[in-house]
């Protein structure tokens, strides 16, 4: 064990070691791709990222960066082969439970609007028309910050908090490269009312898996943008925004509870250029975000202020970046990519599954990607007297289906060959498949799908992500 506050190069420890934690301190460790870290709760109360642990049960960690955190104090022991670990006591968990509570405050709020306004439907139905904005809404709380700033950390907390108060949150994630609930690549919102599974860190509950899961499984609405930043494609990432957006809008106006239990949005973390500030206007405006959080930046926050404060209804605040978040780089990133592929297929370790694979016709699938950025045309160079909207360039390209596909990920939309483009640049995604061989002399390609079926007739978009088994 370290003593508080230095940080250490990493033990291991095959009998299992024991740690008392103090009240709001954490216990932070890092688990490297092949190694394995157990942790038990002996006595007292310890939550990783606002999800309790409970006392008793071994929980097993590995490819993770993760913090054991402690209101009241407890005791644990870990054993196996961390990177690192050491206790902090410097958390920034109090200001994090003071947002959260800033926000039930809100959610209650709405709640007692709501109460007020379902009096009044029920008095004078015939005046009050519905969508006439009287309905108590929870707040959109849109989470920003510079990259490895701690923002998922921060969504996470803050829904794990949420649920603990029996409130169900739209958890919105517009980063493509963490793919909540879902593949990499996409950006995707569910509703929250069970915790989330703290063994996998990246992780939102339960894996993309067709399998069964100890956690209910959480039913996203699911977009694919492709590749993992927002920037490779501003206006096809855009166009997702908005038609997630009206996903979101469609069942919030059916699901009472959600509703006031408003959203939590985990921002991509692009805000140095000045195409992220666009962004973070685009996110806002869609998105109808009340509450803006930023999360360790100082200029982010006063530039934020300046260009909210004047607009009464959007509140702008910062927190402390916590100096458990470590940095992902590309190389983690790509494992973990990779490994929830590989899970999307074959299940979670605990649930192993059998992917199946098909033949099928070349001239059966029809597959598209998303246009190329440079490709679109700017107003300026245009004719003149040409209407702007009409020269774009559709937003997605048909493609042959030729070997370059040969490892890809693709997306199965919820749409079909016959339909427009500009349909099928705003269809949600109904799942996956990995092309595993494509042979063009005999005109057959073989795909692995999650489940036993035939290859779905449906649209497949093809983005950046690539699979080797
Ligand atoms: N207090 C903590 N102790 C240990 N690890 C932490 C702590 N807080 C966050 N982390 C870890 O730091 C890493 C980065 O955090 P997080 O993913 O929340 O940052 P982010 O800003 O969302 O990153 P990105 O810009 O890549 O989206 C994660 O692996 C997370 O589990």
């Amino acid at each position: 064990m370290n003593l508080p506050g230095l940080s250490c190069t990493g033990q291991s420890s095959i009998t299992p070691a024991a740690v008392d934690l103090r009240p709001e301190t954490e216990w932070r460790f890092e688990v490297g791709l092949d190694s394995i870290v157990t942790v038990k709760v002996l006595q007292g109360h310890a939550e990783i990222f606002g999800t309790e642990l409970a006392v008793g049960p071994t929980y097993t960690f590995t490819t993770t960066k993760l913090s054991i955190f402690t209101w009241r104090g407890c005791r644990f022991e870990w054993s196996g082969d961390p990177l690192a670990e050491y206790i902090s006591e410097e958390s920034v968990m109090g200001s994090y439970a003071n947002l959260h509570f800033a926000l039930e405050k809100l959610r209650m709020q709405a709640a007692e609007k709501d109460t007020q306004y379902n009096k009044e439907v029920i008095k004078e139905v015939d005046i009050i028309t519905s969508g006439s904005g009287q309905e108590g809404e929870g707040p959109r709380v849109l989470i920003i910050g510079p990259r490895n700033s701690g923002k998922t950390t921060l969504a996470k907390i803050l829904t794990a908090y949420a649920v603990k108060m029996n409130r169900c949150p739209m958890v919105v994630s517009l980063d493509p490269k963490e793919g909540m609930l879902s593949l990499p690549g996409t950006i995707s919102a569910a509703s929250f009312s069970t915790m989330m599974d703290i063994e996998e860190e990246e992780s939102w509950g339960s894996s993309a898996t067709t399998g069964p899961m100890h956690i209910p499984p959480k039913n996203p609405a699911v977009y694919y943008f492709g590749s993992d930043s927002p920037t490779d494609n501003i206006r096809f990432y855009k166009s997702l925004v908005s038609r997630l957006s009206l996903a979101i809008s469609s069942r919030l106006a059916v699901d009472h509870k959600a509703r006031i239990s408003g959203c939590i949005i985990d921002a991509a973390g692009i805000i140095d250029q000045k195409e992220g500030y666009d962004l973070i206007d685009a996110i806002v405006a869609d998105l109808s975000v009340d509450v803006v959080v930023t999360i360790g930046n100082e200029r982010l926050y006063n530039d934020l202020l300046k260009r909210y404060q004047p607009r009464k209804q959007i509140a702008v605040l910062k927190v402390q970046r916590s100096g458990g978040v470590v940095e992902h780089d590309a190389s983690y990133m790509r494992s973990i990519q990779r490994q929830m592929i590989k899970q999307y297929f074959y299940g979670p370790p605990k649930t192993a599954l059998s992917a199946f694979t098909i033949t099928a016709d070349i001239s059966a699938m029809t597959v598209y990607k998303r246009s190329e950025q440079s490709h679109l045309v700017s107003s300026s160079a245009l004719p003149i007297g040409s209407d702007e909207t009409t020269a774009m360039l559709s937003l997605v390209t048909k493609i042959e289906v030729s070997p370059a596909l040969q490892n890809a990920i693709l997306a199965v939309l919820y749409a079909s060959p016959g339909d427009t483009e500009d349909d099928i640049a705003e269809a949600s995604v109904m799942g996956f498949v990995h092309v595993l061989d494509i042979d063009e002399v005999k005109k057959k390609l073989k795909v692995l799908m999650p489940i036993k079926a035939r290859l779905p007739s449906q649209v497949y978009l093809v983005g950046s992500y690539h699979y080797l088994e």
